[in-house]
């Protein structure tokens, strides 16, 4: 994806102003920032859910930046985008909650009859066992921990067999245990599957360990851009101070 001068407002105060690079395939890119400097908005803006004052945005060859409402939705088969607070229906089990991943590629009727092929289950339940959830797939997602669901929504982004992911802060919140679990996750389907991984933290330790690209946010541009390296003390205090 090729991004040209985004340029962000809100309530006329400048958020994001005329950021401009290019994320390849397969990247695992960590923006960091401090509290208020736009990374959800940066994130939002990158996945179409916030309407961009100005700029252009190139996907796949193609120029989305004016993307209707039908674009969206084709690039929504293709697309997850993962929630701080994970959106997954808390009365479902986690093994339903994933198969909503394959809500797009399902037909009508199999839709109106809720019947799921026996290959979609399998495969469901192979990417609850990826995310360490085997044993909890008949549970209800409300008895899980915050760091289970994030990773139940981050399995059903992966049989959605999405291309670029999107996650907003998805490890705040969760213990450091289930937050390695889940950037493991992120560079695992990277690595194999080609997906773009773009997910906004706080916590440079973990970017700079599982990330194969950090974007550091301040005064509404990219102040630090480094690929496979960890940060200099420079480069943090840039971000985040
Ligand atoms: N809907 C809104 N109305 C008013 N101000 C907003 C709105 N959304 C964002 N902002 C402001 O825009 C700025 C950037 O917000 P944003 O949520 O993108 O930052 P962030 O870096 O993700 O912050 P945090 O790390 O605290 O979640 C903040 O000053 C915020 O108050």
């Amino acid at each position: 994806m090729i991004i040209r001068n985004l340029t962000k407002e809100i309530q006329h105060q400048p958020i994001l102003t005329k950021i401009s690079l290019e994320i390849n395939e397969g990247e695992f890119v960590a923006v960091l920032g401090a509290s208020g400097s736009g990374k959800t908005t940066f994130l939002k803006c990158l996945a179409l859910r916030e309407a961009w004052d100005e700029g252009q945005y190139i996907y796949e060859g193609k120029d989305i930046s004016k993307a209707g409402w039908l674009e969206k939705l084709k690039l929504n088969k293709h697309w997850a985008f993962l929630e701080e607070k994970a959106d997954v229906q808390p009365r479902k089990s986690a093994l339903k909650n994933v198969l909503r991943g394959r809500l797009f590629h399902t037909p009508i009727w199999r839709l109106m009859t809720g019947r799921v092929s026996t290959e979609e289950y399998a495969n469901a339940m192979d990417y609850l066992e990826n995310v360490g959830l085997l044993d909890k797939a008949s549970m209800a997602a409300e008895k899980l921990s915050g760091g289970e669901r994030q990773r139940i929504a981050l399995a059903r982004g992966f049989v959605q067999r999405a291309k670029v992911i999107f996650a907003d802060e998805p490890i705040s919140g969760i213990d450091p245990a289930g937050a390695e679990r889940v950037m493991q996750d992120f560079r695992y389907v990277c690595q194999r599957d080609k997906a773009t991984v773009i997910c906004t933290m706080h916590n440079a330790e973990f970017a700079q360990r599982y990330a194969s690209r950090i974007l550091g946010l301040a005064g509404g541009k990219i102040v630090v851009d480094v690929t496979g390296r960890p940060l200099t003390q420079r480069e943090k205090s840039l971000i985040f101070e």
